[in-house]
């Protein structure tokens, strides 16, 4: 295509669209033309994050169609339910889309509906590509409709999918214990969530019936014990995933076993050392690490990245990278933190 790839956000007030705009605006070809918003139409997106401003302003609008299907791709970063409503008109108007919300990250709709509620658009969820890259690369690239994986998932889903492909083990033993960052529950107000409820605190949630354990499951194809935690930071995901094989080996075999998946993937890099939050966050990186303990059949990987940057809205430019056929880094390799 001729020019700059022209965007739209929809949800731009909250922590993934802002994390789109902090990525987009050191994007080459990215053109950011349209953020919408619910409950702030008029004011200048600056004035809800100054990180922005001097280098972007630009008005929210609330959200029509009419201005949407103007633009080449559309980010939708709303609270799960709402894109089944916005995504067919966009898809059918020939915008490309990027959800960040889970409407279309399910293949079997009975398990969406059982984990989210009724699904209004099922025509095009089947027309939906799952947007993780290190697994969907060709797919990704004719696509009319990403679902971007959820954060936990990317994270647990990077490091399981090439030990459950590559190695017996013992069904029922896969136990990922992720902890993530407030940021992972978005910008809206809630008591579990609030300063006192999460300061000098931490706690699990959502035991067992966590919605992105089935998504996981998809993903992997084996059945797992998935068990949230909430950190008192701001962002970041730490999963510690414990795996029982069936036959005994060492963390070197391990190691070329990841190495070999993941050898030409630009943002997952495996490590030796077990990774921490530091080592990711600001960045589009997963990085992971295998150890094998005890009598040599017990493997615990940990896996690493920024729930608002490889776990939603840097993988979300990632997809959108391999859509319009650009280089797959682009605006991703040198992201830093902006405090
Ligand atoms: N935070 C994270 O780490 C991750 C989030 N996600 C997913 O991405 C999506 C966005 O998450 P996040 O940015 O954290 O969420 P936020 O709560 O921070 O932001 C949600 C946005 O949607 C708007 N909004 C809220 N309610 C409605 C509504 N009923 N109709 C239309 N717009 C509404 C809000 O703004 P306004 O009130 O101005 O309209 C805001 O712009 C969610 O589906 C989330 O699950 C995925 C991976 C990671
Ligand atoms: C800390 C926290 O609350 N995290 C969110 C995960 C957010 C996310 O990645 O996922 P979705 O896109 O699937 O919403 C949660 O546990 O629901």
């Amino acid at each position: 295509m001729s020019g700059k790839i022209k965007i739209g956000i929809i949800g731009a007030t909250g922590y993934t669209g802002a994390e789109l705009i902090r990525i987009l605006l050191d994007h080459a070809q990215a053109d950011i033309q349209y953020l919408t918003t619910t409950s702030a139409a008029g004011q200048d997106i600056g004035e809800i994050y100054p990180f922005l401003r001097p280098r972007f302003s630009q008005k929210l609008t609330k959200y029509e169609l009419s201005a949407a299907q103007k633009l080449d791709a559309v980010f939708i970063c709303l609270p799960h339910g709402r894109s089944m409503e916005l995504a067919p008109e966009l898809v059918n108007a020939g915008v490309k889309v990027i959800d960040l919300g889970a409407d279309f990250r399910f293949r079997d709709l009975a398990i969406y509906e059982k984990t989210y509620q009724k699904h209004t658009a099922p025509e095009i969820n089947a027309q939906a590509v799952y947007g993780l890259p290190e697994y969907n690369r060709a797919q990704i690239k004719k696509a009319k409709l990403i679902a971007n994986p959820g954060c936990y998932v990317t994270a647990a889903t990077l490091a399981l999918k090439p030990i459950v492909e590559n190695l017996a083990f013992v069904e029922g033993s896969l136990i990922i214990d992720a902890k993530s960052g407030v940021s992972g529950a978005g910008r809206a107000l809630r008591q579990d969530t609030h300063f006192l409820e999460v300061y000098t605190n931490f706690s699990t949630y959502k035991l067992g019936v966590h919605r992105h354990q089935p998504e996981i499951e998809q993903n992997i194809g084996a059945s797992v014990v998935f068990a949230p935690h909430l950190l008192p930071v701001n962002r970041g995901i730490l999963a510690t995933i414990y795996v029982k094989l069936h036959e005994k080996t060492n963390t070197d075999n391990i190691l070329s076993i990841l190495q070999k998946q993941y050898q030409n993937e630009p943002f997952v890099r495996i490590v030796e050392k077990a990774p921490t939050l530091k080592d990711v966050v600001g960045s589009n990186y997963c990085l992971i690490s295998p150890t094998i303990v005890g009598d040599g059949s017990q493997l615990i990987l940990v896996s690493a990245l920024d729930n608002l940057v490889k776990g939603a809205s840097g993988q979300a430019v990632q997809n959108m990278n391999i859509m319009f056929g650009l280089p797959e880094t682009t605006g991703l390799e040198r992201l830093a933190l902006n405090p």
